[in-house]
């Protein structure tokens, strides 16, 4: 192929180049938001390019695309620090192959680890019209001074047009007025795999189910005062919940296993197949109704 310059050069199913950031700030927080946004602008970008007939392509040119950005900017700028992320293939291999000796990452060994999740929410976003998919970025460190040890984390949800960070912590939610008035809670739950007993917990405290795509849009929901709790039990690994996490945390929300134990990030398995993150308030009631559904 002769050699040419614009758009209309480009092979098929290439992308624009994504235009420099510039210099990201120092201050850790404030980079996750950083990163999450640029990688969310990428997102869009790549929606724009390769359309929705194709599901399966859109997710994967999705997930590569932003997975490719987060690790270029964190090795540039972050190179001493480590990085688990859900598209790197080695660090499946540390826990389906039960040769956690033989893989161990050096991940474990470090004092800073980026947990990153390039999109949540994958099936919403290669679904024309949904805005309930997301960027996660999260810091982890061995210095445990906050809450599951994370440090700094970042919540992009660039089709809502609105990023959740540590470095601005949006403010408690407020009661919602059917709360202080009697009506239904409203727990958030994924569209597509729900925890098996949620419905028989929704019934027994009088809740009503909200659901949606993304742990990260979930949560950011809780945060915002659209729903009071999400539930999730069943499967999801630590990049699925540790940025929205981080900002809840530093919200004042509660955030927990459904046992009521601590959220534990930069384990060896990072499967972390449950959670729930509510107002405080609301938590002894949440949790004493989850021991009454517990498989
Ligand atoms: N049972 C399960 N096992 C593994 N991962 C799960 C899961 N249920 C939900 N997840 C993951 O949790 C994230 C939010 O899911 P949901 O939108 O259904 O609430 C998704 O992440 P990804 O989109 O990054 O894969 C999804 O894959
Ligand atoms: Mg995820």
């Amino acid at each position: 192929m002769s050699e040419q310059t614009g758009t209309s050069a480009r092979i098929a199913g290439q992308r624009e180049p994504v235009a420099d950031g510039g210099t990201p700030p120092v201050i850790d927080a404030a980079f996750a938001r950083w990163l999450a946004d640029r990688a969310g602008q990428v997102l869009l970008q790549v929606r724009d390019e390769v359309g929705y007939a194709d599901g399966k392509a859109l997710k994967a040119a999705g997930d590569k695309a932003a997975h490719d950005l987060l690790r270029a900017e964190l090795a540039r700028w972050r190179p001493a620090d480590a990085v688990l992320s859900e598209e790197d293939d080695h660090s499946r291999l540390a826990w389906q192959d039960d040769r956690h000796d033989a893989v161990r990452p050096d991940r474990l060994d470090a004092s800073r680890v980026w947990i990153i999740d390039p999109l949540d929410g994958t099936r919403e976003f290669s679904e024309q019209g949904r805005t309930d998919w997301a960027v996660h970025v999260a810091l982890w460190t061995a210095d445990c001074s906050r809450p599951s040890c994370l440090a700094a984390g970042a919540v992009a949800m660039p089709a809502q047009h609105r990023t959740l960070a540590t470095d601005q912590p949006p403010a408690y939610p407020p009661l919602p007025l059917a709360a202080a008035t009697g009506g239904p809670i409203r727990i958030a739950a994924s569209r597509t795999r729900p925890p098996a007993f949620v419905t028989a917990l929704a019934e027994d405290i009088g809740a009503e189910l909200v659901p949606m795509g993304s742990a990260g849009v979930k949560i950011a929901a809780v945060i915002n005062g659209d729903a009071d709790a999400y539930v999730h039990a069943g499967g999801q690994y630590e990049w699925d919940s540790a940025a929205p996490v981080a900002v809840a945390s530093a919200t004042g929300l509660h955030a927990s296993r459904i046992d009521g134990t601590a959220l534990k990030y930069n384990q060896a398995d990072p499967k972390l197949p449950d959670l729930v993150v509510c107002r405080k308030d609301l938590a002894p009631r949440l949790l004493a109704a989850l021991q009454r559904h517990l498989p």
